[in-house]
């Protein structure tokens, strides 16, 4: 698996349909970092994402290991909430082997590495299994193990466990802090859930409640893994957040407020 790519933003602004999404926003992040970013609920943290994976473009300037974004990459692999992407006539093996085939590697070859991914996210007992035989947590794995084997440096998550039972969720976690570590890539992971920010990021991006949506603090968690949720550092740094958040997520209903008052 290569080293995971750095991804710089430079005064980047997305508009879609005539509407400023997101404004200005400058960051960096590290090769082989693991960033989450939180906000209220439309603030532009999908619409980031997804022009980090090259699908929307962009103002300003957006590269990853150095170089400009113009379009999708093999080097970015996305992990969406729901398990749509997975081809539901092919088993999980074919599944993960669908992206490798595609790239012309050979069968030997991508076989293996289908098979390696597939252990590495623990389904290694089910790769003849089809996804509608598969638990929504089981979907998920075999979801990143199909990222995983076009080893991209870079891994975008937009709420992968936010259709998870809290127990599922909570396994899942551990597992990708586990896979993460295993593998080294730089993940973005878009949430909304502040405990789930805490158990994996090595930073917190938070965003301001948009139009025009802009990073509004930085916060890094410098706790050991794997993370407890009830350590009193992830208890401060949660209340942190938590007030952070809960500042835009009043702005909006304020907004929501004046439209209805206005209406
Ligand atoms: N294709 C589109 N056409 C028009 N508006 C869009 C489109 N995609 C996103 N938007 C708008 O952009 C804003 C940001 O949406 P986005 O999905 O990025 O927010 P989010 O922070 O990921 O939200 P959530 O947490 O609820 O998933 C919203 O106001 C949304 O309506």
């Amino acid at each position: 698996m290569p080293a995971g790519a750095s991804i710089d933003l430079e005064g980047v602004g997305i508009q879609i349909s005539g509407q400023k999404i997101v404004s200005d926003i400058s960051l960096s992040i590290a090769a082989g970092e693991f960033v989450c970013l939180l906000g209220p609920s439309g603030c532009g943290k999908s619409t980031l994402l997804n022009a980090i994976a090259g699908f929307i473009p962009v103002e300003g300037r957006l590269r990853v290991g150095g170089r400009e974004i113009r379009g999708p990459g093999i080097d970015r692999g996305v992990v969406f909430q729901n398990s749509d992407a997975l081809f539901p006539w092919l088993t999980a093996l074919e599944n993960v082997e669908y992206g490798p085939r595609i790239r012309g590697v050979d069968k030997t070859e991508r076989r293996k590495a289908a098979r390696h991914y597939l252990e590495l996210v623990g389904l290694g007992h089910a790769i003849d299994k089809f996804p509608a035989e598969l638990s929504g947590g089981m979907r998920q794995r075999l979801q990143i193990a199909r990222v995983l084997v076009n080893e991209p440096s870079v891994i975008l998550m937009d709420e992968p466990f936010g259709a998870l039972d809290a127990q599922t969720r909570e396994v899942m976690q551990h597992e990708l802090d586990r896979i993460w570590r295993a593998t080294r890539s730089t993940i973005v992971f878009v949430t909304h859930d502040i405990g789930e920010a805490i158990l994996l990021a090595d930073r917190v991006f938070t965003m301001t409640t948009g139009p025009a949506a802009r990073i509004k603090a930085i916060v890094s968690i410098d706790l050991p893994h794997p993370r407890d949720e009830t350590d009193p550092g992830a208890i401060a740094i949660h209340r942190e957040l938590r007030d952070d958040i809960g500042e835009e997520v009043s702005k909006v209903l304020r907004q929501q407020g004046l439209r209805e008052k206005t209406a």
